[in-house]
């Protein structure tokens, strides 16, 4: 009797794992199938899982494995995942036809890599596909765009003034010469930063709000990276499911959930009241300056800017969740990296400090010490050397995409639907046939001329095409206005070395520990 139910019990199970590998095996048959009809396939080179695994522990002994196995294996190769049949796309043309392709069925994103993510948040633009990533990212775009970024500005020069004021107290210099770790008050400020753009967030107003938002998201970083490490459990959902973290994650996300809620009904309260109706909808001549009708909606934030396109609730749930998870630990990790850099390269810093102190000095540019745009776009030797720090560090590593119609190489090659291919961003920027000497830190690689010279494809820290960083515009401006301010008041040291420090290459590389400096306050009249 027992037996029999034991039996009716696992009945279930038995047959969904049956289901399973049926489902797999008939997939697995049509991708053979398929494969065999596309040029040049079988002839790709394979390299076995383990081989690869084995190189994952820090950047630099990948970049050097990976260019090993390009001088075995040829510029692409396969790995097979688990289930997962995967090309390396190590030669920057491949990679870039594929980003830039007009083909929908290039731009998926792989369960493998952003199933996790998928999961954290939802059906947002970094894992949503097709029509409705495509619907929701051109609305997504007005958040982006020229007169919005203008009205962020004033929250990363507030944001950078208060990092400074903190750094100040932290660096006291009558505690003499301190080298310190800056990394966690980076990451502060460009969250501060990001919550304030995207949800409305002010951490000195909306304090309670504010810290839980800091607090979980900071969680959810910590979980995802623990995740990331314990591979089984990130591959495997049902493990997951009953792992004590799964459930912290779900607490975490939850805490997030309820306050972008809390936020909704705000707006759509004050959308309720009339007289802000009148003041608010309709263009503010004074804002615009010869934006055209791209901006005719006034929007405080982006979550402003959702409820009013009229996106329901879990919508702007899953986007806000997702612009804040996009944007804030990638251009916190980039700026940490560019204070690095300008701490080893002094003549770098030293020339990024004189046209940073032009602007602050020059009332068109920056009034009661708030840099403008035009200002900030105009800081051509500090964006240069940021666009070096992303070179040397690119912050997001790789990216794949899930094949949904067949790749087209060239005459003699085709890759199959179903595969996904790897596009390692990161080994792309220290090819030597395109930046020479790739470990020496030269921001005139970025000067207009040297530009030209080099194919666009070789450089793409925000990724290509369609489905190219929306924040890239946001990052660059950010990042510029906190650095300048604390150029602005600090003389930036370092103790570390370039190759001291080991990068841990997840979803968004960041250093095996943070870099220690050291701040000396400079003697300067700021307004
Ligand atoms: C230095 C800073 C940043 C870097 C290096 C960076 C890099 C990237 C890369 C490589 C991708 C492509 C990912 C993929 O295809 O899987 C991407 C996508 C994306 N990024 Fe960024 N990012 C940065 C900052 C930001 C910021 C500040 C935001 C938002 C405020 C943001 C929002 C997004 C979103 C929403 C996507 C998905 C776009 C889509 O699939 O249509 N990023 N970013």
């Amino acid at each position: 009797m027992g037996q029999i139910v034991t039996f009716l019990l696992a009945l279930p199970i038995i047959l969904v794992l049956l289901l399973k590998i049926v489902s797999y095996v008939t997939r697995r048959r049509k991708q053979i199938l398929k494969s065999a009809e596309c040029n040049g396939w079988d002839n790709i080179p394979k390299v076995s899982v383990i081989r690869f695994l084995s190189t994952t522990r820090v950047l630099s002994s990948i970049l050097v494995e990976v260019s090993n196995l390009c001088k075995q294996m040829g510029p692409i190769f396969r790995v097979k995942f688990f289930t997962e049949e995967c090309v390396f796309l190590i030669d920057p043309i491949s990679a870039h036809k594929l980003l830039t392709s007009k083909e929908h069925g290039h731009y998926p994103k792989p369960e493998v890599l952003y199933g996790s993510l998928h999961e954290m948040l939802g059906n947002g633009v970094l894992t949503s596909q097709g029509d409705y990533w495509q619907a929701q990212r051109r609305i997504l775009s007005k958040g982006f765009s020229y007169s919005a970024l203008r009205r962020y500005c004033k929250t990363y020069n507030k944001c950078a003034r208060q990092l400074v004021s903190d750094l100040e107290n932290k660096f006291d210099d009558n505690n003499g010469i301190k080298y310190q770790q800056i990394g966690s008050m980076i990451h502060l400020c460009s969250i501060k930063i990001i919550t304030e753009a995207v949800m409305g967030l002010d951490s000195s107003k909306d304090e309670v709000e504010a810290e839980v938002v800091l607090d979980s998201f900071n969680n959810l970083k910590d979980i995802a990276i623990q995740r990331f490490r314990k591979g089984l459990l990130l591959i495997w959902n049902p493990i997951w499911k009953l792992h004590p973290l799964s459930r912290e994650n779900t607490r975490n996300l939850k805490n997030v959930d309820d306050i972008i809620k809390r936020l909704i009904l705000r707006y759509r309260n004050i959308q309720e009241n009339a007289q802000y109706f009148q003041e608010k909808t309709f263009t503010s001549p004074t804002h615009d300056n010869g934006d055209k009708e791209e901006d005719n909606m006034r929007f405080d934030c982006m979550l402003e800017l959702m409820y009013k396109y009229g996106l329901n609730e879990k919508q702007i749930v899953d986007e806000v969740k997702t612009l804040i998870w996009a944007g804030y630990e990638t251009t916190s990790a980039a700026m940490h990296f560019l204070l690095f850099m300008l701490a080893l390269n002094k003549t770098h810093q030293e020339a990024c400090r004189k046209e940073v102190d032009k602007f602050f000095d020059d009332p068109t540019y920056c009034q009661n010490g708030e840099l403008s745009m035009e200002g900030l776009l105009d800081m051509k030797y500090l964006e240069r050397c940021f666009l070096e720090t992303l070179r040397m560090f690119p912050v997001v590593l790789i990216i794949l995409r899930r094949l949904r119609s067949p790749l087209k190489i060239d005459e003699t090659l085709e890759i199959p639907v179903g595969t996904s291919a790897a596009l390692p961003l990161g080994f792309y920027h220290y090819m030597e046939e395109y930046f020479p000497n790739p470990k020496k830190f030269d921001p005139d690689r970025f000067l207009t001329e040297d530009i030209l010279k080099r194919q666009s494809f070789t450089f793409m820290p925000f990724s290509a095409g369609p489905r190219i960083c929306i924040g890239l515009k946001f990052a660059m401006l950010e990042a510029k206005t906190v650095v300048a301010h604390i150029l602005r008041e600090f003389e930036v040291h370092t103790q570390d070395k370039f190759e001291d420090i080991a990068l841990i290459p997840a979803m968004v590389s960041y250093p095996e520990r943070d870099y220690y400096f050291h701040l000396q306050k400079r003697n300067v009249n700021t307004a």
